[in-house]
């Protein structure tokens, strides 16, 4: 199997805490993946070391066919390489459309003189529509950030980051405050997106990670305790007592 993203060994304390310990974690190129877990089990110190937010003490975060080491890139290097994430509260823009919205992310990632040379074109008209669609918000482009509900800016953010077509996309717990009906629409978008991208959910909801039907990765302590789809991990008896028993 191919493989986009391949962390090994690699731990990190605060500390003297081991808040990852050891932890290694593949995913292929086109590839949905949930990651679950108790509090504090490590799986925001794990997306922290991807993003290059924070620096691993010891192992290895390799990237793409060339199996490139991300931990000398800045966080800047490694979006730009193709990894987007997507935090658990939407920041979008509020007092701005969505076509305006859409607009900044076009304009933002590729270095600083990007934003002062780009100029909108039917092209880039185009692409904003294709991006809002994409998320199921095309009938909105013209209105408000700020109108749209909890959920549709969370659709609005992902769009952002589909801007920078990511090869590799980090959710947040995007169930978190949405609607029954918005959190089945944001299984049905993740999905779609991981038909053509590798895609890591990070979520405490687990009808929502039963509904995205994916391979489950259950993080504990910093490492990986199990690893399958959810009814294998749901029935390991480590999991039941660490996490999904309790
Ligand atoms: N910057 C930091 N300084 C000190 N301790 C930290 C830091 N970041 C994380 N930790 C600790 O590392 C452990 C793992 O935290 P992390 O946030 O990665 O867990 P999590 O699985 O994302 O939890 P949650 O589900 O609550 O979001 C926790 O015990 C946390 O207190």
């Amino acid at each position: 199997m191919k493989t986009l993203l391949e962390v090994s060994g690699v731990s990190k304390s605060f500390d003297g805490f081991k808040a990852i310990n050891n932890l290694s974690f593949a995913i292929a190129p086109v590839e949905l993946r949930a990651v679950i877990g108790p509090n504090g089990a490590g799986k925001t110190t794990f997306m922290d070391i991807v993003t290059g937010k924070t620096r691993p003490d010891e192992g290895q975060v390799l990237w793409g066919d060339m199996s490139h080491s991300l931990l000398r890139l800045s966080e800047a290097q490694i979006a730009r390489a193709g990894i987007g994430r997507k935090f658990q509260r939407p920041t979008v823009f509020e007092d701005q459309s969505l076509a305006d919205n859409l607009t900044m992310a076009l304009k933002a990632p590729r270095g600083p003189f990007r934003v002062l040379r780009w100029k909108p074109t039917e092209d880039s008209g185009k692409r904003i529509a294709e991006l809002a669609d994409e998320v199921g918000l095309g009938d909105r482009l013209h209105r408000k950030a700020g109108e749209l509900s909890h959920g549709q800016k969370q659709w609005l953010e992902i769009g952002m980051l589909l801007a920078q077509e990511p090869q590799l996309l980090l959710v947040d717990e995007p169930a978190a405050g949405m609607t029954l009906a918005e959190r089945e629409q944001t299984t049905t978008l993740l999905r779609r997106l991981a038909e053509t991208r590798a895609v890591v959910v990070v979520e405490h909801d687990m009808d929502f990670v039963r509904r995205l039907n994916c391979r489950v990765t259950v993080l504990h302590q910093g490492s990986v305790l199990a690893e399958g789809s959810l009814d294998h991990v749901s029935a390991n008896p480590d999991v039941i007592e660490v996490y999904l028993g309790r």
